[in-house]
């Protein structure tokens, strides 16, 4: 994989450089709530701004159906990072059209331009290979060079993580050679007992992490929304929590493996539940009620991990020497449902393991809940994408920096 050093060594003044980032970051409206992300990218953009690079920054936010949606605008990413540069950042309001065009026609050597939102276009994420392919050829139309330092997109075959690279002469970013560096750790011996905590909302894309753990893994705790999964794959009713209803049986063989093979798989035994969930614009109270692991009422969604839970979840990570955690443990964007969240992070600082923590809300979490980020091992700004990485999977963005 050539890195970025190596550009900079081969000269890139005046050239227009792509840098394919994940500016994914959580907002409040247009309220960036958590900038992690747009810092991560900071040292590329920076040596390649002092490089007297015109450099082009593209990113997906949230997940839009293919068509420009304000809601899930770059704009605020984009004012953020000219803060953060500390000079202006021009803001194209398209991504491959005439706005992109003019922004980067615009750029003079050292200046930046974001372009709107990836996922604006369909083929940005679009299973068939043409139609990714014609828009990686409209956005190879605006660069000389590619710079991938999105890691948290890496797992995603689309079209700016794989089929752009193709088009044109690509170089892995600070951001990914950093990543890349810690977690190849966790994938040979690690200090045992390894502990993995897995919780979050994305469950469909990361219970099957669970395949590979078993074989890697003493004890994996489960929480967030994938929990409720397990819970019924138990035989206990989860009320309208988040469910992975077609996944139930995968679990159930999972938690028979586990068994078998002397894992421990640690769910909770009490749950935070109410009939709606949170207001997360007003922060409205909650008055969430405690109820057995094994008795969330019907019309009731499981929203955090009870008080039980936490205690439970702290001793069996007091004594870990290794913990990977991906995924919040409720709905911490609430304070009413943060506490698990925050029991696990202070859990992972009291003891003495080596710790990464992944995901975009998982490491927005630890810092909006007022944790010292320097107090972890390891930030990773990917969560699927670590975890993927961590199964030993042959990621796409990767695999695309590399030929
Ligand atoms: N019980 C739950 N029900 C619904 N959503 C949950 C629950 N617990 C956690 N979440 C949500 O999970 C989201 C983060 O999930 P995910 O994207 O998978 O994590 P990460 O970005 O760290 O990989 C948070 O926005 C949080 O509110
Ligand atoms: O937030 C992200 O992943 P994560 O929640 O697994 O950390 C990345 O920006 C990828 O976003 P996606 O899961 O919508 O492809």
């Amino acid at each position: 994989m050539k890195t970025i050093d190596e550009l900079l060594a081969e000269g890139v003044a005046g050239k227009r450089v792509f840098v394919r980032a994940d500016l994914n970051v959580p907002l409040d409206g247009a309220l960036i709530t958590d900038d992690g992300r747009i810092r991560a990218v900071l040292p590329t953009i920076k040596a390649l701004v002092d490089a007297d690079a015109k450099v082009i920054v593209a990113s997906h936010l949230g997940r839009p159906k293919g068509a420009p949606d304000p809601a899930f605008s770059l704009l605020p990413a984009a004012e953020r990072l000219a803060e953060l540069l500390g000079k202006p950042v021009a803001f194209a309001q398209d991504t491959v059209g005439p706005a992109a065009h003019d922004a980067v026609n615009g750029l003079e050597p050292g200046q930046v331009a974001v372009i709107e939102n990836l996922r604006f276009n369909a083929g940005e994420t679009s299973k068939d290979d043409v139609e990714r392919g014609e828009f990686a050829d409209r956005l190879a139309a605006l660069a000389d060079v590619y710079v991938g330092d999105g890691f948290g997109a890496v797992h995603r075959k689309h079209a700016s993580v794989v089929d752009l690279p193709a088009r044109l002469p690509h170089y892995a970013g600070y951001l990914i050679a950093t990543e890349v560096g810690v977690l190849k750790k966790l994938t040979s011996e690690v200090e045992r007992p390894y502990a993995v905590v897995l919780g979050g909302a994305k469950v469909s894309d990361k219970l099957g992490v669970i395949d590979h753990l078993l074989d890697k893994a003493d004890r994996i705790l489960i929480g967030g929304g994938m929990a409720y999964t397990f819970l019924k794959a138990q035989g206990h009713e989860v009320g309208t929590s988040l469910l992975q209803e077609d996944q139930v049986p995968k679990v159930q063989e999972y938690l028979e493996r586990a068994k078998a093979k002397g894992v421990e798989f640690v769910l909770p035994v009490d749950i935070l539940v109410a009939a709606e969930f949170p207001d997360l614009k007003t922060k409205a109270p909650a008055n969430p009620g405690t109820v057995a692991a094994d008795a969330v009422p019907a019309g009731q969604m499981g929203l955090d991990i009870g008080p039980e839970t936490r205690k439970l979840y702290a001793s069996k990570l007091a004594d870990a020497e290794t913990v990977f955690w991906n995924g919040p443990m409720g709905v911490f964007e609430h304070p009413d449902y943060a506490e698990g969240t925050r029991a696990v992070a202070q859990a992972l600082l009291d003891s003495p393991a080596f710790t990464v923590v992944g995901g975009g809300d998982s490491a927005a979490a630890v810092r909006i809940l007022g944790f010292d980020e320097n107090a972890f091992g390891h930030i990773s700004t990917g969560g699927g994408a670590s975890l993927e990485y961590l199964e030993g999977k042959t990621l796409p963005g990767l695999a695309a920096l590399e030929g």
